[in-house]
């Protein structure tokens, strides 16, 4: 997952280098984001087509909403126009980016300090809808969930027999499950559906709708039953989160590579 810390300026496609020290290998960041090589391949093709043009930020942001409708979900018309950072940030990497085992109040306050909402949190969080998470995201739900050596007495309990057998107590941490078990490559609004019935993979899935915020709870039920006001308000909320704190202007650079400072 990606959330923004300096703002939307692809600092986090930025690799080590003298004067940058990558976000990559922050502790949300390592052995877990991927799809790098594809943000090149899409970076060389413009630079060819048309040099110095299309920011890194504007291909994540693109890239963000074309995998949304491929995959079935909403479409939604994307400001550009973002300019790329020349720094990165790995302590706001570490400090800023919301953890798994995230509590309601966690979750509303991180975003909050970006500029979004209760409607954002919810919405965006339905971006869980596709892909998958590693055993060691969740294994604490599993075998210590508040330190007493006993499981998230929130999770369904088939559901919890089998993510026990994808996530042993004791190794296993980069075997994977899925975010939204029914239907995790298409974009729909079953991510919603399970979370009413126990079965969100994450902690700060669940406690979207177990976590006592009246708001929220309702947001949850609303999507779970209406999947186009789901999509309605996951496009407005996209357009939200690309917005905060982009470069614009003489602000930043148009990098060549993605990986590198021009
Ligand atoms: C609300 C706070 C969020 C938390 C705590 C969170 C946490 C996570 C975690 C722990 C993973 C699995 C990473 C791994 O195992 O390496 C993940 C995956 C993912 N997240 Fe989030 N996430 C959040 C918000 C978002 C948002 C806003 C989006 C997009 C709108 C998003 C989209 C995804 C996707 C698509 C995946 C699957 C990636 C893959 O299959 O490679 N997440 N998230
Ligand atoms: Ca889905």
């Amino acid at each position: 997952m990606l959330l923004i810390l300096q703002g939307c300026d692809a600092s986090v496609l930025l690799d080590d280098s003298a004067n940058i020290v990558s976000e990559k290998n922050s502790g949300p960041n390592k052995n877990s984001l991927r799809g790098f090589d594809v943000v090149d391949e899409i970076k060389a093709k413009l630079e060819e087509a048309c040099p110095q043009t299309v920011s890194c930020a504007d291909i994540l942001a693109l890239a963000a909403r074309g995998s949304t409708v491929l995959s079935g979900g909403p479409n939604w018309e994307l400001p550009l126009g973002r300019r790329d950072s020349k720094t990165a940030s790995l302590s706001g990497s570490n400090n800023n980016i919301p953890a798994p085992n995230s509590t309601i109040q966690n979750l509303i306050s991180l975003f909050k300090r970006q500029g979004l909402n209760d409607i954002d949190l919810v919405a965006l969080s339905g971006g869980h809808t596709i892909g998958v998470a590693r055993c060691v995201t969740f294994k604490q739900r599993l075998y210590n969930q508040n330190g007493n050596n006993q499981p998230d007495h929130t999770i369904e309990k088939n559901y919890f027999l089998d993510l026990k057998s994808v996530c042993p107590k004791s190794g296993g941490d980069s075997n994977i499950s899925p975010l939204d078990l029914a239907s995790p490559a298409k974009f729909d609004n079953t991510y919603f559906k399970l979370l009413l019935w126990g079965k969100g993979l994450l902690t700060s899935d669940e406690v979207l709708y177990t976590g006592e915020v009246g708001k929220t709870i309702q947001l949850v039920k609303r999507y779970a039953e209406d999947e186009g006001r789901f999509f309605e308000h996951f496009a407005k909320s996209m357009v939200n989160m690309g917005n905060i704190s982009p470069l614009t202007g003489f602000n930043g650079e148009v990098r060549k590579n993605c990986r590198l400072v021009n």
